[in-house]
């Protein structure tokens, strides 16, 4: 995830690769990043956290190593994209900064993300101002209440898997029907892309454009009735819940 937010910083010229620095723990990545983006990198997170902004992008499990020797580390600002990890922690592990939770995703590869940001009370506005637009170049960004963290997780965070799951499926299905797969792929990617793009634009309810898709008698309504035999809808509910509840165990000490 952190790659996908620095190669469109990089690429939108939001910093200059120089101005980016990079710790890995792990050579072969290290050497990756500065090759493909032209960044600085070091195995050191003590000389990544000199910057006015320190983003931990490690898993919530790898926090606790990651941040030794951090606490007095100069970098005024930390942005963590951790799951479940709470501002409380993090102002724990970092006395007296300005820090702030967000959640972005992986359409951020492509400019399509979307974040969310809480902020503690520490923050500056300048700080805030200046992980927005971190954010931004990446897609939106929205503010939530840090209680609605974990949910945001659960939906937006761990989202695109559960719509490259179904365009997948889709595709699957148009094979099983006599499709090539490779314009299953395509069909099922671009119905998936439209129909967010239409209901994005229009602001129609998405009861809505599932009415105007359905003819009497027709095609879709003999889908739709499938999909509610097979509780497509309560499969999708329970594991936006089952991912919300996964982030406040990763963010339990
Ligand atoms: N993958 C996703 O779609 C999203 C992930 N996140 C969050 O982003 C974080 C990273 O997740 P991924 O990118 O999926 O994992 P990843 O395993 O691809 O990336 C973690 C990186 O941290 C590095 N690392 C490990 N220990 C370290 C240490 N002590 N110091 C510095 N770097 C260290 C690893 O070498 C690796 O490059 C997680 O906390 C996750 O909750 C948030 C939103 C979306
Ligand atoms: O699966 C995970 O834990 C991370 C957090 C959100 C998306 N990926």
């Amino acid at each position: 995830m952190g790659e996908a937010i620095l190669s469109r910083l990089v690429a939108s010229h939001i910093y200059l690769p120089s101005d980016v620095c990079v710790s890995d723990p792990m050579p072969e990545r290290r050497d990756l990043l500065a090759k493909k983006y032209g960044v600085q990198v070091t195995p050191n997170n003590l000389i990544a956290a000199e910057a006015e902004i320190l983003l931990l992008a490690v898993k919530p499990q790898s926090l606790n190593a990651a941040a030794i020797g951090l606490a007095n580390a100069p970098a005024p600002c930390i942005v963590s994209i951790l799951a479940g990890v709470t501002l409380a922690q993090l102002e724990v592990m970092f006395p007296s900064k300005s820090i702030i939770r967000a959640m972005p995703n992986t359409p951020a590869q492509v400019g399509a993300g979307v974040t969310a940001i809480a902020a503690n009370a520490l923050a500056t506005k300048e700080h805030i101002e200046a992980v927005r637009q971190i954010f931004g170049a990446v897609g939106k960004v929205v503010d939530v209440a840090e209680s609605l963290m974990n949910a945001v997780t659960g939906l937006s965070g761990s989202g695109p898997a559960y719509v490259a799951l179904m365009v997948e499926a889709m595709a699957d299905g148009g094979v099983a029907a006599g499709l090539p797969r490779a314009i299953a792929m395509e069909l099922a990617t671009q119905t998936v892309l439209g129909t967010a793009q239409l209901l994005s634009e229009t602001k129609l309810h998405p009861a809505q454009l599932k009415d105007q898709v359905t003819s009497p008698a027709g095609t879709t309504i003999a889908a739709i009735a499938q999909l509610e035999k097979s509780g497509l809808r309560s499969a999708m509910i329970e594991a936006v819940l089952a991912a919300t509840r996964r982030a406040e165990e990763l963010g339990k000490p």
